[in-house]
């Protein structure tokens, strides 16, 4: 294989040792690669800068930096047919059967980008005696089991880092937890693979969700931590800080139903995990962010009302954009008879807000200049489109403009061929890298059959921390 050096590990890192050394591992870095020597001073300067900026997202293309990652363990199979569905299961999922797809994930996401795995990261955080405090502090008081605290202060950071995640079980040591229908505690944390759910990056900013069901709020306590303490990430401030604090139900936020197009644009869904409400506050927060940084430009916010389904959580499960101007869309719910009503907000930078119905996503995304070609998920035919859909066949990760990730879906992936696309599977490219470097398009499957039962696909489980600008 060709070794390839790329410019930025030149810049020397002051960050955690962990880090610098995947950095150091990480030679290869996709198709836009040039010798450090061979850029001008210039050119130099400008990598320096942007690798010394920790977080940023502007688009949902622009060639990956830095990506979070939980790769699944034992917290997958804590669940029981009873549970699965309060655990926001599709089915009993088991753990061997899950490992192979998310590996080929984060083997195709580590050829192209740093990957931070998010327990990693926590164990590093947990050692700071503050963030562990306060951490767990949240965590047992949103769970109503402050009892816990003692215990779990004594473990070390790895045993604490795998409890959070398993859960501890109700001991019957009372007449009333003997009594109880609990099964733990504290709840295991099976939704973590789904890292783009609780939190997200929005600019230069992060928004620590809150989350619609009580079993993931600690997922989002985690990320806020990690963003708070973690030498990597910490530093930026939080746009909206909605992890902590009164439980609203009318005040609920989740990752998977914001898409940043464009530093104008946002496509946000209101959905069973998004509610108005949030949105409001988004929108304000970022009017106040904006004017903070100085930015005199007007932006636009698209929310889709999507409809209360299994299938249709977020926005992202009918909706995810695969190159500067195509996004694979079910078909049904963003052109049909059935679609979903959009409306357009206009904020101007002294915070005026014009809200507007549109026709549909596609043509409210022309209203403010952006051209999106439809690719219809499952394809033309409605049976394989709600077959597909259902297993997360339009929720596609990319990882640079026309660099996309996707689960193995016969008709979505005949659809994305005729749309321009060539087809890799994730094994090939893992085995030569190079085929990463292809000036067209490219779609690499991995294995999802199993993960998807877990309720969601490629795009569900990253969470991008840093995009170049596209
Ligand atoms: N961005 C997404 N579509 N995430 C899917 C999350 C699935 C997860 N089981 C949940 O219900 O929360």
């Amino acid at each position: 294989m060709l070794t390839v050096r790329v410019y930025f590990c030149h810049y020397e890192w002051n960050w955690s040792r962990s880090l610098k050394m995947k950095e150091e591992q990480n030679e290869f870095r996709g198709s836009n690669f040039r010798f450090w020597d061979s850029l001008s001073e210039n050119e130099k300067a400008e990598q320096i800068m942007k690798s010394k900026s920790k977080i940023g997202v502007h688009s949902e293309i622009g060639k990956l930096r830095k990506v979070f990652l939980h790769s699944p363990g034992q917290e997958v199979e804590l669940m029981t047919p009873r549970n699965a569905s309060e655990l926001l299961y599709n089915d009993i999922i088991y753990y061997k059967n899950i490992v192979a797809g998310h590996a080929q994930l984060k083997s195709v996401l580590s050829l192209v980008s740093t990957v931070l795995e998010v327990s990693e990261c926590l164990e590093e955080v947990l050692e700071i005696s503050q963030a562990r405090e306060q951490l767990l502090d949240q965590i047992l008081a949103f769970q109503g089991c402050p009892e816990l605290k003692t215990e779990l202060q004594s473990f070390s950071s790895s045993d604490l880092v795998q409890t959070l995640l398993t859960g501890v079980t109700l001991k019957r040591n009372s007449l009333e937890s003997w009594l109880s229908s609990k099964t733990f505690s504290l709840v295991p944390l099976p939704n973590m693979y789904f890292m783009r759910d609780t939190s997200m990056v929005v600019g230069n900013r992060v928004i620590a969700s809150r989350m619609a069901s009580s079993v993931r709020y600690a997922e989002s306590l985690i990320m806020r931590t990690i963003y708070e303490y973690h030498p990597e990430l910490k530093g930026h401030g939080l746009l909206l800080d909605a992890a902590y604090g009164e439980v609203d139900p009318k005040f609920t936020i989740e990752g998977g139903d914001i898409l940043v197009i464009s530093e104008d644009l946002l496509l946000v869904g209101i959905s069973e995990r998004t509610t108005p409400k949030a949105v409001d506050a988004l929108v304000n927060a970022l009017i106040r962010a904006r004017a903070e940084d100085g930015n005199q430009e007007p932006f636009n916010v698209l929310c889709v009302i999507l409809p209360r389904e299994r299938s249709t959580i977020h926005l992202d499960m009918i909706f995810t954009v695969a190159n500067k101007e195509q996004a694979v869309v079910y078909s049904p719910y963003v052109l049909g008879r059935e679609r979903a009503r959009v409306v357009r907000i206009r904020v101007k930078p002294d915070g005026d807000k014009k809200f507007k119905e549109v026709e549909d996503l596609i043509l409210g995304l022309r209203s403010v200049g952006v051209r999106m070609d439809p690719i219809p998920c499952g394809g033309d035919e409605p049976l394989h489109q709600q077959r597909e859909q259902w297993n997360s066949g339009a929720n596609l990760f990319s990882f640079a403009p026309g660099k996309v990730i996707s689960y193995i879906h016969e008709h979505t992936l005949r659809a994305c061929e005729s749309a321009g696309f060539k087809i890799m599977s994730a094994k090939d490219v893992i085995k030569h890298p190079t085929l990463l470097q292809s000036n067209y398009p490219l779609i690499v499957t991995v294995e999802g059959s199993e993960l998807s039962r877990g309720g969601g696909g490629p795009r569900c489980m990253t969470c991008p921390v840093l995009r170049d600008s596209v």
